[in-house]
């Protein structure tokens, strides 16, 4: 029995099914989670001392690759002031300044603890603020697991089975309304019977919950307008695609820009922070200021902050999404070109960063019903095969991969030379 095994087993008896997260669990792919005892750059190690280079990156945030040197040092400088005040710091101001700075219509923003508070707590913003209850959503999209936006959702909901989760009340559910992801007369036809009741819709602009699918062109343009159409807030959950499709996130990028921004994974540059900001006259209905109540003992710690901004100061260097887009590029072109000689249907998708693969005979896969109809058995086997070479790719045919700044030429050369090897098996 492998070390991994062994601890899988011991966490099974505390912990429910043996994670604190479910998609952690390999329950999408099978086999035994691999548990980690260290990360560097592009590479995590095993509790067996083995190498991975990793597609994963913490499920984003690990932009600059894992420990980075200037990062550790921010969090330890910080740490010897004390962990948690649970009153303001200078430091939160620094970062969200830098972030108003940064993101399209962000005049004002709040700091969480998490992607999933981000979301829970701009719904509530644009409930408030409308007084209107409906949402839309897309399917696939998977904006964290507030009750709300746990319907028909993206991520390890799609493992479970539990496309509206139990315990979520159907009087809450019947306020969400689910369309089809890059849908644009769905879109309009919704709001054409319901849009005076549309509270907002919230969309990944890059769905990354359902691995890697862009926008269609039009789609995030006709979100905007039917939104300022029908008074409805549009939210850009950008706790993905911030910071990784371009430094100013999927707004940046397509040229769109929403009422509410939410961010995560990349601002807190591995510490947990999550935040949700926009339009000054929306923001300012939120308590203190307004009557909009949202809250957290830990929000903006100081620790995490120092973190975040340290990460944000050294994605902001010259060259450096050039250099990542062309390495994502690199692997992608590289994957498609050694399935088309080994006769595997196969496509993918990249933006930024972030990129996906698809065993499919389509040659574009832009929603949810196209991802699901992947040969999942063949990714759960080319999962195996990679993870026994040392390439650890997400647990999960659905979920995004991400390229770091820490990734060399050597690294991407050898995932390429084992996804040979993996394609021949296949
Ligand atoms: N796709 C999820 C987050 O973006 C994966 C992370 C998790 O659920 O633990």
């Amino acid at each position: 029995m492998s070390r991994s095994e062994q601890l899988f087993k011991q966490a099974q008896s505390f912990i429910p099914g043996g994670v604190n997260s479910p998609v952690r669990a390999f329950k999408a792919v099978g086999g035994t989670p691999i548990f980690f005892q260290k990360a560097q750059g592009a590479y995590l190690y095993d509790v067996d001392d083995q190498r991975y280079v990793d597609y994963v990156q913490s499920w984003g945030p690990m932009i600059l690759g894992h420990a980075h040197p200037d990062v550790i040092q921010a969090v330890v400088d910080k740490l010897q002031y004390g962990l948690s005040f649970g009153a303001p710091t200078e430091i939160e101001t620094t970062l969200a300044e830098q972030l108003c700075d940064i993101i399209p219509g962000m005049d004002l923003v709040r700091f969480v603890n998490s992607g999933t508070e981000a979301t829970m707590s701009a719904i509530r913003l644009a409930r408030g603020v409308t007084g209107r209850d409906k949402i839309i959503k897309f399917e696939g999209c998977y904006h964290g697991h507030s009750d709300s936006l746990l319907i028909k959702a993206g991520s390890g909901a799609l493992t479970m089975g539990v496309p509206s989760s139990p315990g979520v009340p159907a009087s809450l559910a019947e306020h969400t309304i689910t369309l089809t992801y890059n849908d644009i007369e769905g879109l309009k036809q919704a709001f054409a019977e319901l849009g005076d009741q549309v509270a907002c819709v919230i969309v990944e602009p890059v769905a990354g919950n359902m691995n890697c699918v862009p926008p269609v062109p039009g789609f995030l343009e006709a979100i905007r307008e039917l939104c300022d159409q029908s008074g409805s807030v549009f939210i850009a959950d950008e706790v993905m695609t911030g910071f990784r499709v371009s430094l100013s996130g999927a707004q940046g990028h397509y040229g769109v820009t929403a009422d509410i921004t939410t961010l995560g994974k990349v601002i807190g540059g591995g510490m947990p922070v999550g935040a949700f900001g926009g339009k000054r006259e929306i923001m300012e209905q939120i308590a203190p200021l307004g009557p909009i109540y949202q809250a957290g003992t830990l929000s903006g710690n100081p620790v995490a902050m120092a973190a975040g901004l340290t990460n944000l100061g050294l994605i902001q260097a010259d060259g450096f999404y050039q250099a990542l887009t062309a390495k994502t590029q690199l692997l992608v072109d590289g994957m498609k070109a050694i399935a088309l000689d080994k006769g595997i249907p196969f496509t993918t998708n990249n933006v930024g960063s972030m990129f996906g693969f698809f065993f499919t005979e389509e040659t574009k896969v832009t929603n949810y019903s196209q991802v699901m109809a992947c040969d999942i058995e063949r990714f759960n086997r080319f999962f195996h095969l990679m993870l026994e070479q040392g390439v650890y790719f997400a647990p999960a045919s659905y979920e995004a991969g991400f390229m770091s700044q820490a990734h060399t030429q050597d690294d991407i050369e050898f995932t390429l030379s084992a996804c040979e090897q993996a394609m021949s098996k296949l």
